[in-house]
């Protein structure tokens, strides 16, 4: 598992070891150095750090301090390596080593009485780099941000800093680009929040100190971060103050209900499924699907009545009662239920919300708010989620929610759904109703939001899906293609949702904060099996959903888990 703290408990945990003279700077500085150097062996065809030419941003804080130490050990490794200073002043220890290993220093900072190093950009000029800076930044193999870390509000950079990231080779059209290597953090981004105001250098690799920071996880900050590198100085942080974690296989491993050998299939869960209608029956299909292969015991797929069926149905029971006879005779499945028995004939038709006994529901995927009937059964799945059963609401059931259910109820909007569920509810931003851009734009609010104003855990999906859960425990998994952007993959991750609730719904009952990690485990296996499906190329929403089982097998195998063990609910 992936943990960030905020930037907070980072420094307070900092601060005793600093007081007691711990070398920190020197432990971050040397890893870095250490990854610059494996980075420049993959990625120069010389394959050597010596005659490598590096250019490293210094900001005039301890990120820049942390960048000018790595940089004087590359140096010393035979590296080519120029600093510009972009600070009003400079670290001072950095800039000594840095000097004292022959790194070439452009700026036009005061270090104590002295003014070093080169004009950065042309007299009168202001904050433009210069052609010094601008020559080495085009030949560069690496480039070190260290502008700014921790010590950055998020408000966006300024002056020579903000110039300097524009002037790094973006390599559009072909052209060259440096590798980036981010120190701590991109500069600039929202290290707690994940926001992103103003230009920040994207980067290959982010080189952590102590722990990774939120922004690090949070989009859209972290679609930034590159791969993120977590380096231990030695720091101990506070066990509950984990802001943002990531599940990562083994973690979901052990969270997935598998069977034992006294296990049936009630006892393992039943999913009851409001999904699709006649006209749409994809939904129904896809989310079935995926329940049945990410392993649930059983379904119950609710079909579609419309008016007349319900009328027959009165009728039949008035019949029946004139008769006293109170056996009910099965009634055939419509076309819905036809259509999905047709893909998973393992499935279990019933008339009605109600009709047989269901662990968790799955609702609303593929359901038109338009359409009377089914809109009356997504509002009985409401309902009974409201008395306690652990539910996942999709698309059309969202505009059904309301404030003061439970987190054991998984909401799965993506962007557009969630900021119409807001704005809907009178949320706000710059005086306008909430919308797309302003949940993009800082999604883990609105998501932190819409979990205050509901109760539930809000899943917001997107290339990173953020869960926000009880307590507002939060997850962010990144673990799908793009390709998984295609219809009808969100309704797959309904169904596997809806498994995993089903699979351990007195665990849920009895622990609402669980349905949240069960979220983002769903979220791993449906991103993991879209690149099973298709490695590297397009999927289609079944493809995925036939991928399930595979991956989910590959988890539990790498856990080293035995094939049978008992079910944990
Ligand atoms: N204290 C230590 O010994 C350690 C600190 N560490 C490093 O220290 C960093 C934090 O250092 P600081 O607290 O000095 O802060 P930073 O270095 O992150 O930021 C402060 C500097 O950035 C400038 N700045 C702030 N906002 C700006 C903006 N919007 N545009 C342009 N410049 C801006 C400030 O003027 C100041 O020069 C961490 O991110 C990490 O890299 C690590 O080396 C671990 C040990
Ligand atoms: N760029 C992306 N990269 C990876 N996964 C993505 C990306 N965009 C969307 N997804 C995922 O694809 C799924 C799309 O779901 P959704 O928008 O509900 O589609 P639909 O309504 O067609 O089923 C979600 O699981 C989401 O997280
Ligand atoms: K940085």
């Amino acid at each position: 598992m992936l943990r960030a703290w905020s930037s907070a408990d980072v420094r307070a945990a900092e601060a005793p070891l600093l007081a007691a003279g711990e070398p920190l700077m020197d432990r971050a500085a040397f890893a870095l150095h250490v990854e610059v150097v494996r980075l420049l062996r993959a990625h120069r065809r010389e394959r050597r750090v010596h005659g490598a030419r590096v250019v490293v941003l210094a900001g005039g804080g301890a990120n820049g301090g942390d960048a000018l130490h790595a940089g004087a050990l590359l140096a010393r490794r035979g590296a080519a390596v120029t600093a510009v200073l972009a600070g009003e002043r400079a670290h001072a220890g950095g800039l000594a080593a840095a000097r004292a290993a022959g790194v070439r220093v452009l700026g036009d900072v005061a270090v104590g009485d002295a003014v070093v190093g080169d004009a950065v950009g042309p007299d009168d000029e202001g904050d433009e780099p210069g052609p010094l800076v601008c020559d080495a930044l085009a030949g560069a193999d690496l480039v070190l941000d260290g502008l700014v870390g921790i010590g950055s509000d998020g408000s966006g950079l300024r002056g020579l800093a903000r110039a300097l990231v524009a002037a790094v080779p973006t390599g559009t059209g072909g052209g060259h680009r440096p590798v980036v290597v981010a120190v701590d953090v991109p500069s600039g981004s929202g290290v707690d929040d994940g926001r992103v105001a103003g230009d920040v250098l994207r980067a290959d690799v982010t080189v952590t100190f102590g722990a990774p920071k939120p922004g690090l996880l949070l989009p859209p900050a972290s679609g930034l971060a590159g791969q993120v590198v977590p380096v231990d100085i030695g720091l101990t942080l506070p066990a509950g103050g984990v802001a943002v974690g990531r599940l990562e296989g083994a973690d979901v491993a052990a969270l997935w209900p598998v069977p034992g050998a006294t296990s049936q299939k009630y006892a393992r869960g039943v999913l009851g499924v409001v999904c699709g209608t006649t006209r749409y029956p994809g939904a129904g299909v896809l989310a079935t699907s995926a329940a049945v292969l990410a392993g649930v015991g059983m379904v119950r797929f609710v079909d579609e009545r419309d008016e007349r069926d319900e009328r027959d149905e009165r009728d039949e029971r008035d019949e029946r009662d004139e008769r006293e006879d109170p056996a009910a005779p099965p009634r055939p499945a419509g076309p819905l239920a036809t259509a999905v028995l047709a893909a998973r004939p393992e499935v279990v038709v019933a008339g009605a919300v109600g009709d047989g006994r269901v662990q968790a529901w799955a609702a609303g995927s593929g359901v038109d708010p338009a359409d009377p009937a089914r809109r009356r059964d997504v509002a009985a799945v409401v309902a009974a989620a409201r008395d306690g059963v652990p539910a996942v609401l999709d698309a059309g059931a969202l505009d059904l929610v309301t404030e003061g259910l439970g987190a054991h109820v998984v909401l799965t909007p993506h962007a557009g759904e969630l900021a119409r569920w807001l704005a809907d509810r009178g949320e706000r931003v710059g005086g306008v109703p909430v919308d797309r851009d302003a949940v993009e734009a800082e999604p883990w609010r609105w998501a932190r939001r819409a979990h205050d104003l509901s109760g539930a855990t809000v899943l917001l999906k997107g290339a990173t899906t953020l869960v926000v859960g009880a307590g507002g425990s939060t997850w962010s998994q990144a673990d799908g293609p793009a390709w998984l952007a295609t219809a009808g993959s969100g309704d797959v991750l309904a169904g596997v949702v809806g498994a995993l609730l089903a699979g351990r719904a007195e665990d849920v009952v009895a622990d609402p904060a669980l349905a949240a990690r069960l979220a983002a485990a769903a979220a791993l296996v449906h991103g993991r099996a879209a690149h099973h499906a298709t490695p590297g190329g397009p999927v289609s929403a079944l493809a995925v959903a036939h991928a399930l089982p595979a991956v989910v097998a590959d988890l539990l195998a790498q856990d080293g888990a035995p094939a049978v063990r008992d079910c944990p609910a």
